[in-house]
């Protein structure tokens, strides 16, 4: 099957994203706001945490496709212009209900910790917190047109989480230090020499070669692959990493004999007999 063999069909209603699903086992989320060149406020990130939620209580998903719309009316080309300054209050992001928020922090931990893949779509500009969310996905494949950078220091924000950390263990300590002091941009092939992305290609063929990268992720093992994640994000993200790790751990002793027991007797009011359980070297 062609990648412009896909049948996308959309998979909910929202007002500042696209969600579709399908039947190979790929999701596409795309931020839909191409005249802020996908900038985006309160209610974007909450939707983009919505479908991200519904992406990981789906077993029939395992890839996520997260892009940005495009073009926009005068051309313009974004995967995402980071938060929307122009709904910036004084004390964060400001919701329809007056409430200022930085909720795309949770948006960051839900596509670091979903365990499942996820292959950002870079078409034009990846900027700001639009960067970093473009930093959090496992895999990144960049169009001719792409461009990267921070603009935190000129526009008086900054990313001192996975935004500074993450990229300084993707890109060295000098380079993403560069990034953030000097608030310059970047082309897709110095991004792709500096492991920011995995792959650039023309713009047109962008979607098409997620979606082979996707079915080629889809051939492997669901649980190798959530194990890896977890095992990778272990390495860098402290307890929080670990507790993924174990939890997968957790989720495969579940699915033994020795774990039902304990279950099992606990249920019948009896001792557990874990006596068939080996003690392995
Ligand atoms: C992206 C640009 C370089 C594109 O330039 P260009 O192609 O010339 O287009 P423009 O004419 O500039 O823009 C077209 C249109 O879009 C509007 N727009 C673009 N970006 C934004 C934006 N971020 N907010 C609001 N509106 C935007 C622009 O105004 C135009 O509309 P008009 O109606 O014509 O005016 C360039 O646009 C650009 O530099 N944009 C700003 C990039 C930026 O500074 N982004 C914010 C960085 S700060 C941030 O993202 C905070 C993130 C955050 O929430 C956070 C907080 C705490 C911890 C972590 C994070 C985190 O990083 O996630």
């Amino acid at each position: 099957m062609t990648a412009a063999s896909v049948s996308w069909r959309s998979a909910g209603s929202y007002e500042d994203i696209r969600f579709d699903l399908c039947d190979e086992g790929i999701a596409r989320i795309t931020i839909d706001r191409p005249h802020k060149r996908n900038a985006f406020r309160p209610l974007t990130v909450q939707e983009l945490c919505d479908a991200f939620a519904r992406v990981r209580d789906n077993p029939r998903i395992g890839v996520v496709l997260f892009t940005g719309a495009g073009p926009a009316a005068d051309g313009g080309w974004a995967f995402c212009a980071g938060g929307d300054q122009s709904v910036r209050g004084d004390g964060g992001y400001v919701d329809a209900s007056g409430l200022p928020r930085l909720n795309v922090l949770d948006l960051q931990r839900l596509i670091r910790s979903l365990p499942k893949v996820v292959i950002a779509l870079v078409a034009g500009y990846a900027i700001g917190g639009g960067q970093v969310l473009h930093l959090l996905c496992d895999l990144s494949i960049a169009a001719e047109n792409a461009r990267f950078g921070q603009t935190g220091p000129k526009v008086g924000s900054f990313d001192g989480g996975f935004g500074a950390g993450y990229l300084a263990r993707v890109v060295g300590q000098r380079k993403a230090r560069e990034i953030w002091f000097l608030c310059r941009q970047y082309g897709a092939d110095e991004a792709l020499a500096m492991g920011l992305v995995n792959a650039v290609v023309p713009l047109e063929q962008l979607e098409a070669e997620g979606v082979r990268w996707a079915r080629e992720v889809l051939q492997h093992s669901p649980t190798a692959i959530r194990c890896l994640k977890a095992a990778f994000n272990a390495e860098t993200d402290g307890l929080a990493g670990i507790q993924e790790l174990a939890g997968q751990a957790t989720h495969l002793f579940y699915r033994t004999a020795e774990g039902q027991e304990g279950r099992d007797a606990f249920l019948a009011k009896r001792p557990p007999d874990f006596s068939d359980a080996p003690w392995l070297p």
